[in-house]
């Protein structure tokens, strides 16, 4: 009863913003282009440069709400840290009658959740692996430093002509190390969850090939046909067999997997 209420309330409180309306007397919103569990994803034109810009606004139900406050703070706080080509790069950010917002750069990709379900893209084996190889280049980056991203997600992928870019860094946590040679087991257990997504992003795409009319559900050792290097990684990625504790034993399992023949 009181979930309906509550999504209820949510629908009318989180009315996108209408296309042509202006924000902070500088963004003009052109369309609403995600909408997420915590936020909405406007593109804008900064009539300032007149470049494309995307705006993502807290939504308005969370917007009294500290812990929503505070993701919102963080994802700020991490993005003012990045520079990589394949992570949004910060512009700005306001509040604006209570209302919070910030803006990034305009990925023109589509992200991975909609390319696999909406447009049934699919990824051979190969395929699969080269992308979580490039995948794990963007991870290195945020490891080497001190943050990790912790919510790697199909629909928190861009793909652009086959690059990918990582976005949504709203639950993602910087470490300042003490010792850069030795992980805290605090270090070591985010790492691990970035390493544990990314075998479960690298079964997604794995599965995209996949047809069985087949009832039963099997595990995906038995349902999917794969090379034993890809098997492997697999298993250590999601921890079946011993984690990875490191990344550049990760790397050279995969390159293995990578040039290995296909079955
Ligand atoms: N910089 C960007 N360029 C292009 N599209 C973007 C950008 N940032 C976000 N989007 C689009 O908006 C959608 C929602 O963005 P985002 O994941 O940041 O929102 P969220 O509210 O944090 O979502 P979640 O429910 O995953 O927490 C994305 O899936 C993507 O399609």
């Amino acid at each position: 009863m009181w979930r309906s209420i509550r999504k209820f309330f949510q629908f009318f409180v989180d009315k996108p913003i209408k296309k042509g309306a202006v924000l902070y007397d500088r963004y003009e919103v052109i369309s609403v282009i995600g909408t997420g569990s915590y936020g909405i994803v406007y593109l804008c034109k900064d009539l300032k440069t007149n470049e494309n810009r995307v705006v993502k606004q807290l939504r308005p139900s969370k917007r009294r709400i500290k812990k929503e406050i505070k993701l919102f703070e963080n994802e700020i706080s991490i993005l003012r840290l990045l520079n990589h080509k394949s992570m949004p790069k910060l512009y700005d950010e306001f509040s604006n009658n209570g209302y919070f917002y910030y803006v990034m750069n305009y990925i023109e990709g589509e992200n991975l959740e909609d390319q696999i379900f909406l447009n049934h893209k699919t990824f051979k084996e190969t395929e699969s692996l080269l992308l979580l190889a490039r995948l794990l280049e963007l991870v290195a980056y945020l490891h080497k430093n001190g943050m990790y991203h912790q919510d790697l997600r199909i629909p928190n992928i861009l793909l652009k002509d086959k690059e990918p870019f990582l976005i949504d860094f709203g639950l993602s946590k910087q470490i300042v190390s003490v010792d850069p040679i030795c992980s805290s087991s605090k270090e070591l257990e985010m790492k691990q969850q970035d390493y544990y997504d990314l075998g479960d992003i690298l079964l997604y795409l794995l599965y995209t090939t996949y047809s069985s009319n087949n009832k039963k559900v099997l595990p995906w050792t038995e349902e999917l046909s794969l090379k034993k290097e890809t098997v492997h990684l697999l298993k250590r990625l999601l921890r079946i067999q011993e984690p990875y504790s490191d990344i550049s034993e990760l790397s050279a399992d995969l390159h293995a997997a990578l040039l290995s023949k296909e079955k």
